[in-house]
């Protein structure tokens, strides 16, 4: 099948990505919901505010049309009570001046003639003068609402003043004004009752009344006093971070579960990638814009009226757009979805901040520098803070049209601020810090480790290598932050199996001689891989790893047409050897060539990405789509033809009997049926090199054997690199299998191959009656004439039919395993104790076969006892004793292959070290 391939491709795989985007927001409606139309609350939040701070203020009546204005006529001076806040015991009026006779006469005719309500006594303070008053307001804080201070000039002179405290208080939404409800009756008091004292005229009067002007309500009265002004610019970035927060979440998501991986391993092309979501989140933006305007609109605010639509909606829009284009960039700098929310909250925090500095106009006047006022426009809270402000500035200036494109250019009259950052340079800014964003997002996302730990060099771009595609695949591993530790040259070990050494050696010579053999897939030379070591500097510590040698120099070729299967216990560096064919991790060493391509070049690799299928050991699948749609989706990334994918989907399914299925999301699936649809994943497009990691991990007995039977039918036309643990597996499928231990091949060759070579085969213990020993005979008979004579005499033990057994597979693994654990803790001193039946605990090497114990030797026994131990591998994989044979002595002829410095631990004779003896290749 030819697949598709250029701007074909590239527009396949952008289709198909922005319909996954899509099925992802619709699958997650709440969250989307609250993207597109959580303004309508905020909107509404802000209204209920305005509308409750207007009710609380209704008393000023600023904010209604006053027609028939009330008139108030003489008012009495009110009691002290009345006044919204006092502190009791309180004093309806203070006064001075009561060393003068007259004057406290008038203050009594105050007290008395109040209209309505004379004035006790107790009610009221005198004083010298108004320094002794004000020392009283000092220590008597709140007691008194006015006070009055008399001066007697002359005989027809009385000077008078009024104090009071001039803050309005409030009580359930109703203003106190303290002018006209305490100063005015306090004046009109004093007035009528000096006039009278002047006069001599105690019934002296004059008719008094004052009232506010008629007048319509204020223009423009929620943008004077607006909630809409003080918590608009905060609402709208508190409206933004949902947008934030969700493509934050969704692109940290699909990097932690490796789902970006999956996709770039299939040839998703990152330009179809960001676009895709670019272009997504462009809508939802757009929607969501769209949706605040049009409930600002309805909701009857200034700023949405007054302003031109056009310019109100493209501010909004462009500032969610950087709000994205943000995400795009932090995504590259976490790396758990779960922090999703708390950067969200972060970015939310430090654009409060700055909304609340940039609100008095900083950095745009003329005492800011130029360098402070860009790296503060980066910021895009900061530049759509100053938007917000004009809009509001505009909508709430009586008098001064909105802003529309007309006049987006022109500077506020009366905003100093406006003529460094007019309207149409916001939009400017905006734009320009949307795609700066951009651009540091994609080259964040190359430089900075993926889920592998693999990035680009930090000056990549600059290599003119990178733009054409010629160069080797250049990545590095480790984080930008932390010092990598140096590679160490990779250890080649040579290895002590022959079949190995012949695999080497004929790759090793195809590959001097240049023979390329047709018949084989897979040629591996001497691929090495060591994970380095990092130090990393913590504020309190600097921990530093070692680096690790996972594979330690493949060499071997793998067939077409042929299973390869490759074995080896936990951390054995299957895994490792799969992502560096599969180009997840770079090699450290060697190469290998697949179907002609290179590994270690970037054109060979992408080559190599179109002929692979890929199983990896985890399911790497989206909970919120279905097993068709991840089919339909690696399909197209792959490049089928679009005619093509529908049936080959449905056969897929079907193959993997997921039809039923087909429909439902993958997050209710049970572990096989995501194990059986990344099986499917694999197989999509026809590839030539397969390779399954695990792939029957999680399986029922019954879904195995199906499975199975797929990867036997996908066999033909193809080569199938599968890793496994099931011997069982390994001995059905594989046409050739290997066996790595500590990051080295052990073994290599068919089931059979391997269990003669491997296997334990049969062990007969006989005993010989003293002075007779003929054991040399003994063996010659079993070779030559047990089966023989076994057959003659069938009839005599009723004997119908005789199979020979070899060692099982599983006998071959553990073996392979116990030797390569013997080989590191030989090396590295990793010793287990063996607990004999004669009590002696005996210290071994960890996966030593037979053991010499110290101190055994005597006349009968020159060289002393020695014990074959029984190993198992424990529910973590690792080596453990299971028993061990009787004992017996040790033969003169074998060798001892690991003799410790000290044989006696402690005091006395119970606790020995052992010797290894190399009792296998002689027996
Ligand atoms: N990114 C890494 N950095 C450092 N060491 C690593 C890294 N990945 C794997 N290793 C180590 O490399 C060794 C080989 O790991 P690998 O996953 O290839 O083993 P495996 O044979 O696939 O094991 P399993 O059967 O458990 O999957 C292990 O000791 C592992 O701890």
């Amino acid at each position: 099948m030819t697949l598709r391939g250029g701007f074909p491709l590239l527009c396949q795989q952008f289709t198909a990505l922005f319909k996954k985007n899509l099925l992802l927001t619709w699958r997650s409606k709440r969250a989307t919901f609250l993207q597109l139309f959580s303004s309508f609350f905020l909107i509404l939040l802000i209204f209920c505010i305005q509308e409750a701070m207007e009710a609380n203020d209704e008393t000023s009546a600023s904010h209604t049309s006053v027609t028939d204005p009330k008139a108030l006529a003489s008012p009495p001076i009110p009691p002290c009570e009345d006044k919204f806040f006092v502190r009791r015991p309180c004093f309806d009026f203070v006064w001075s001046g009561n060393q003068s006779r007259r004057v406290t006469d008038i203050v009594s005719a105050i007290m008395a003639n109040n209209p309505g309500r004379p004035i006790p006594s107790e009610k009221v303070q005198s004083f010298k003068g108004p320094e002794e008053v004000d020392a009283w307001f000092l220590s008597h804080p709140l007691q008194v609402p006015g006070a009055l201070h008399f001066v007697e000039r002359n005989a027809t002179v009385i000077s008078y003043g009024v104090q009071t405290n001039s803050t309005s208080e409030k009580k359930r939404g109703r203003a106190e004004d303290p002018t006209f409800k305490f100063l005015v009756p306090l004046q009109i008091a004093a007035e009528r009752e000096i006039a009278r004292s002047l006069i001599g005229d105690a019934n002296f009067g004059w008719g008094f009344g004052f009232k506010e002007f008629a007048r319509p309500a204020i223009v423009g009265g929620r943008g004077n006093f607006s909630a809409l002004n003080i918590m608009g610019p905060v609402f709208f970035l508190a409206f933004s971070m949902f947008g934030f927060v969700l493509q934050l979440g969704s692109l940290v998501t699909e990097k932690e579960l490796k789902l970006r991986q999956a996709m770039t391993m299939m040839g998703v092309f990152d330009t179809a990638y960001w676009l895709s979501w670019l272009v997504w989140e462009g809508i939802l933006t757009f929607i969501s814009s769209l949706s605040l305007v049009l409930f600002g609109m309805i909701f009857q605010f200034e700023l949405f009226l007054k302003n031109s639509f056009v310019v109100v909606f493209l501010l909004f829009f462009l500032f969610q757009f950087n709000m994205i284009s943000l995400a795009f960039v932090l995504s590259s700098l976490i790396s758990k979805s779960s922090s999703a929310t708390t950067v969200g909250f972060l970015v939310f925090l430090i654009g409060f901040i700055t909304q609340i500095v940039s609100a008095s106009g900083y950095p745009y006047k003329d005492t800011r520098s130029i360098p402070i006022r860009v790296v503060w426009s980066l910021f895009p809270p900061n530049t759509f803070t100053a938007g917000v402000g004009r809009l509001l500035g505009a909508a709430s200036t009586p008098g001064v049209s909105g802003i529309n494109w007309s006049n987006i250019g022109a500077c506020a009259a009366d905003d100093d601020t406006a003529c460094f950052l007019t309207f149409n340079q916001i939009y400017i800014w905006l734009v320009g810090t949307f795609f700066f964003w951009f651009v540091l997002a994609i080259y964040f996302d190359n430089i900075i480790p993926n889920a592998s730990g693999v990035r680009k060099p930090i000056f990549y771009f600059l290599k003119p290598s990178y733009w054409t595609g010629r160069e080797g695949n250049k990545v590095e591993e480790g984080s930008i932050c932390s010092c990598t530790g140096s590679v160490p040259p990779v250890e080649h070990m040579t290895t002590e199996d022959q079949d190995v050494l012949e695999e080497e050696t004929l790759v090793k010579q195809e590959a001097i001689d240049g023979i390329v053999d047709p018949n084989v897939a897979v040629h591996i030379h001497g691929l090495a891989k060591t994970y380095p070591g990092t130090t990393k500097l913590g504020c309190c510590k600097c921990t530093k790893t070692a680096p690790f040698q996972a594979v330690k120099g493949l060499w071997m070729k793998i067939a077409k047409d042929q299973l390869f299967c490759l074995l080896g216990p936990n951390g054995a560096g299957k895994t490792t050897t799969i992502s560096c064919l599969t180009g997840i991790n770079p090699v450290t060493a060697g190469d290998a060539i697949i179907y002609g391509n290179s590994i270690r070049s970037s054109v060979g690799m992408s080559n190599i990405r179109k002929m692979i299928g890929v199983c990896p050991q985890f399911d790497i699948l989206w909970d919120a789509l279905s097993s068709e749609e991840h089919l339909l989706l690696f399909a197209s990334i792959k490049g089928l033809p679009p005619s093509s994918i529908k049936p080959i989907v449905e056969k897929l399914l079907a193959d993997v009997k997921l039809t039923g299925a087909a429909k439902i999301r993958a997050g209710s699936y049970s572990g096989g049926m995501k194990r059986r649809l990344s099986v499917a994943i694999a197989l999509i497009g026809d590839p030539k090199l397969v390779f399954l990691d695990e792939p029957t991990t999680g399986m029922d007995p019954i879904t195995r054997r199906h499975v199975w039977d797929i990867i036997q039918e996908s066999k033909k036309g193809r080569a199938i690199i599968l890793t496994t643990h099931s011997m069982e597996e390994a001995d059905i499928l594989g046409d050739r299998i290997g066996i790595m231990a500590k990051g080295r091949l052990r073994c290599i060759g068919t089931s059979i191959r391997l269990k003669s070579r491997f296997g334990t085969g049969f062990i007969t213990t006989v005993s010989f009656i003293e002075n007779k020993n003929d054991a040399a005979g003994l063996k010659s008979f079993f070779k030559e004439n047990f089966f023989g004579e076994l057959q003659e005499r069938e009839s005599e033990f009723g004997i119908s039919d005789i199979q020979i057994g070899l060692a099982t597979l599983e006998q071959v693994f553990l073996n392979i395993a116990r030797r390569a654990a013997l080989e590191s803790a030989t090396v590295e001193g990793t010793m287990v104790t063996l607990e004999l039946e004669s009590g002696i605990s005996v210290e071994i090497p960890l996966g030593a076969r037979f053991v010499g114990i110290p101190g055994t030797e005597n006349a009968e026994n020159p060289r002393g006892i020695m014990v074959e131990v029984y190993w198992q591998q424990d529910g973590s994989g690792s080596m453990c004793i299971s028993g061990h044979s009787p004992e017996m002595q040790i033969p003169h002829n074998v060798a001892v292959i690991y003799e410790p410095s000290s044989q006696v631990l402690g005091r006395g004779q119970r606790r020995v070290r052992g010797t290894v003896i190399d009792y296998e290749s002689n027996n």
